[in-house]
């Protein structure tokens, strides 16, 4: 799946043509999520569909799940702007950066340096970058270009063979263990248990995917995580603020 994700991705960005500018404010993802306002920082995430669950949510409305999610305290936001296989897309981005004061992140498969580009314009304050689609030398390329241009980067990895490979070209200040194997879409959040170990003190270590109950918050916070990414429950809550609270075990039954 992985695979055709990229080559879809191939393709669209050999049309890309970058957007204007936007002035907007922006805000610390690295630093959002250095002093998060609960027990573990939380990244929100919205998607519309996905390519296991299919559609997520039925009246997707990025105004109003920013708004949401702001109103609940999320330290982050995290948007995919993926068209093709998550139905979202940048102007998602552009909303939510001019109605929230949220730190927000790119969630994409960034594969060229035009993507980087294209991030700071639309007005993201982070951008993804997933190791597993990415050599060594891009990476590192990638992590510095984002970095220079003021984009904070979230590193993500599955596995615990290419944690060792990337952690010898670079150090990143956040680190994202993937809980989902991306070629065949399972989750199992003991992959968090088996990486944080290797991840180095000085890097944050955020858990994403899979991450349902306020039972998987605390499994992975014993496990050392310093913040979640999460989508499918907070899209799939009565709202995704309720999902929020009741992840932290702020609800009792709603
Ligand atoms: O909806 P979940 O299981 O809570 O997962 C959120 C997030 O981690 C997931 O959407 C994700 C993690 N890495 C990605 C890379 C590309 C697309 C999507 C993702």
């Amino acid at each position: 799946m992985l695979t055709k994700i990229v080559e879809k991705k191939k393709h669209e960005v050999a049309r890309l043509e970058l957007p204007q500018l936007r002035n907007v404010p922006k805000y610390s993802f690295y630093e959002a999520l250095m002093s998060p306002k609960r027990s573990l920082g939380v990244i929100a995430e919205m998607k519309k569909a996905s390519p296991s669950k299919g559609v997520l949510k039925e009246n997707f409305s990025p105004i109003d799940i920013g708004a949401d999610y702001e109103k609940a305290g999320v330290d982050c936001i995290s948007v995919l702007t993926d068209q093709s296989f998550f139905k979202g897309s940048t102007l998602d981005l552009i909303t939510v950066k001019e109605l929230t004061q949220v730190p927000v992140l790119r969630k994409d498969f960034i594969i060229d340096r035009l993507q980087i580009e294209e991030s700071v314009r639309i007005g993201a304050d982070a951008i993804l970058l997933i190791a597993e689609i990415l050599t060594d030398d891009k990476l590192l390329l990638f992590y510095n270009e984002a970095t220079d241009k003021g984009l904070d980067v979230l590193v993500e990895v599955h596995s615990l063979e290419r944690l060792f490979q990337l952690l010898q070209t670079l150090s990143p200040k956040i680190i994202g263990v993937n809980n989902r194997n991306l070629q065949t879409f399972e989750t199992n959040i003991k992959t968090t248990k088996q990486l944080a170990e290797h991840i180095p003190d000085n890097s944050l270590l955020v858990s994403e995917s899979g991450i349902l109950t306020h039972e998987d918050l605390k499994e992975v916070a014993e496990y050392g995580a310093n913040a979640v990414l999460v989508g499918e429950a907070f899209m799939k809550d009565i709202s995704p603020g309720v999902g929020v609270k009741r992840l932290f075990g702020e609800l009792e039954h709603v």
